[in-house]
């Protein structure tokens, strides 16, 4: 938690500073009032006093207690801005440093917990610091200043207020060690029911179409009445410790007055005395008698200030939970780090080299790519065919540096990967992942998506467009070119959205295109005259192309057979058909003798 309290900004712990000191000035107020009650049971008690003696204390009361109200309202808001300030500061904090995450981290934590991480347990730490700064700081001084005023009045009443206080700790620090590890499911859980409620509103089609409304209730039933179970657990905890509370206070009081009463009593009034000896027993009576009242409020607030600070237990350890789970998320190491090269002053230009590449993805028991060696140059096309699983989409994605080879090297432009900047090393690139992704804007925003090596026009648009066979679709909608794209894509089709991801790879004019299977929504005859369009059109562009299809794939310089991530073979497709069993047995799967020859 302190870790990130540390890192709040400069102007925020300025005015935190302001806000000690305007509650210091506040306690200062409010230790005034038990004063002036003595005054005015000291006037009361004794006979020479006129009516302005009692207007001139209560006054003094009433300014000492409007000057705290209106230092509470300022406190207040400056806490709840200082909260807010910081929430936001440590939401862009954690948003940033997810951009740097790569597939590994991102399977470690998980999307829905990223999501409660970003949310749910930032507002945990904000709500701590708004009341933090106005209860966490008044407590402690209140109940220092509090201490200082009684201290020395009575032995008596200061070991019953001690003791009510030990009580007080006690009660607070059994029922910390029972919830804290509480409090710690409870977040799992928050995690828990973003994660089915997640995936139950993705795949919602198809728990419709399967009948399954009753085996999702019931995943989702499972993992809230988990979280309602620990939730009420630690609610009736907390519930147990305000009665506890009032009842210690209360108990308090009454014992001081009882006490004090006897203390009173203990002064006795010399009857047969002088009068003098008379008065001074009367005068010390009345002066026990306000000593007593006042006690019995500085005792009061002793105990408040550590009922403030209870409250402060309330949410203390959940908010250190959320800060252990914020901090897991900044302080995470990244698998795939940056290098520094800009990538621009490369000799080659759009090269790809694997040097002897093998990799395994973190916590699998084998490799999943072994050995693969090959090189691509400067306008080539590439393919890579495989059975499903294979490991097609890895090498793709280690071309594009989307995970760091485990064994050998792999070199874009002659330099490898890890030595260029994410910038440097996307400026090269347009990657169009299987997965057809697009965001919600609008089609140009979609297309221009994203910085390039030189700023996207709408020339680079319209040809992008042109070139990824999208420009039939958009032509029929109504806003064309404007029309806005639903989250996620909604509102067009698979085969549309493929033809959009591709042509926002193209729009970015790269030295390298990586197409990992995606093709494979287009129809026949788009397929066939996209490619044609890529080798005219995009003659200098090195191709990546991940496909199924022997059709999509056949005319490409060098085709790579994947086999149980080992490379079966490498050719054109007549070198393949002659020599690789594999590839053989693909191609006839799909076409005919007669198609093929
Ligand atoms: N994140 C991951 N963690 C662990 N194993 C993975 C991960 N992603 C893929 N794999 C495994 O790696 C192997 C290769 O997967 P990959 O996606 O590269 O295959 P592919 O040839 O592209 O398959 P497809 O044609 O079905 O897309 C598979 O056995 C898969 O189970």
């Amino acid at each position: 938690m302190w870790h990130l309290l540390k890192d709040m900004r400069k102007k925020d712990k300025g005015l935190a500073f302001l806000a000690v000191l305007l509650i210091a000035g506040q306690v200062f107020l409010d230790l005034k009032l038990p004063d002036y009650t003595k005054e005015i049971t000291v006037l009361i008690s004794s006979e020479s006093n006129t009516i302005s003696d009692y207007l001139l204390s209560g006054g003094k009361m009433l300014a000492c207690a409007l000057g705290s109200a209106l230092l509470a309202v300022i406190v207040g808001y400056l806490a709840a801005k200082i909260a807010a300030d910081f929430s936001h500061n440590v939401r862009g904090k954690v948003f940033h440093k997810v951009f740097d995450f790569g597939a590994g981290e991102i399977s470690k934590f998980s999307t829905s917990s990223l999501i409660t991480r970003t949310t749910n347990d930032i507002t945990q730490i904000q709500m701590l610091v708004a009341m933090g700064l106005q209860v966490m700081i008044k407590a402690p001084i209140m109940a220092a200043w509090a201490i200082v005023k009684i201290v020395g009045k009575s032995w008596q009443l200061s070991v019953l207020t001690a003791s009510a206080v030990v009580l007080i700790m006690v009660v607070i620090g059994t029922l910390m060690a029972v919830l804290l590890p509480k409090f710690k499911t409870v977040q799992k859980q928050v995690d828990d029911v973003n994660r089915v409620t997640r995936e139950n509103l993705t795949g919602l089609k198809v728990v419709r179409a399967f009948n399954a409304e009753k085996y999702q209730e019931d995943k989702f039933e499972n993992v809230n009445e988990n979280l309602m179970k620990t939730q009420m657990f630690t609610m009736r905890g907390m519930a147990f410790l305000f009665p506890v509370m009032i009842f210690v206070q209360s108990a308090l009081s009454l014992g001081i007055y009882w006490l004090g009463a006897k203390l009173v009593d203990d002064i006795s009034i010399p009857l047969n005395g002088t009068m003098t000896e008379i008065f001074t027993a009367i005068g010390s009576r009345a002066d026990m008698l306000g000593d007593v009242v006042a006690f019995n409020s500085y005792a009061l607030y002793v105990v408040m200030a550590f009922v403030l600070l209870l409250m402060i237990f309330v949410m203390l350890p959940r908010a250190q939970v959320s800060a252990g789970r914020i901090n897991e998320v900044l302080n995470s190491d990244i698998a795939v780090r940056e290098g520094k090269d800009d990538g621009r002053q490369t000799e080659e230009k759009g090269s790809i080299t694997f040097n002897d590449v093998s990799f395994r993805y973190p916590g699998a028991a084998e490799n999943c790519l072994e050995h693969i060696s090959f090189q691509v140059n400067q306008g080539e096309t590439l393919a890579i065919i495989g059975a499903t699983g294979s490991g097609k989409s890895t090498l793709a994605g280690l071309a594009a540096r989307l995970y760091d080879a485990s064994e050998g090297e792999v070199l874009i432009d002659g330099k490898n990967v890890k030595d260029y900047s994410f910038r440097g090393l996307y400026d090269k690139m347009g990657y169009v992942t299987q997965k057809a992704v697009l965001f919600s804007d609008t089609i140009e925003g979609n297309v221009a998506f994203g910085e390039a090596a030189q700023a996207i026009t709408e020339e680079d648009v319209k040809k992008a467009i042109d070139i990824s066979q999208a420009q039939e679709f958009i032509d029929k909608m109504e806003e064309g070119l404007y029309s806005h794209i639903a989250q996620s894509g909604g509102n067009v089709s698979g085969g549309q959205k493929q033809r959009l991801s591709i042509a926002r790879a193209i729009a970015r004019n790269p030295e390298i295109l990586i197409f990992d299977d995606s093709f494979s929504a287009l129809d026949y005859k788009t397929d066939k005259e996209l490619r044609r369009r890529l080798s005219t059109d995009l003659k200098g562009t090195t191709c990546v192309i991940v496909a199924q299809r022997i059709g999509t794939i056949r005319h490409a310089d060098k085709i790579i057979v994947l086999d149980d991530g080992k490379m079966a073979g490498i050719g054109t497709h007549e070198e393949l058909m002659k020599n690789c069993e594999v590839y053989q047995e693909i191609a006839l799967s799909q076409l005919s003798k007669a198609e093929l020859a």
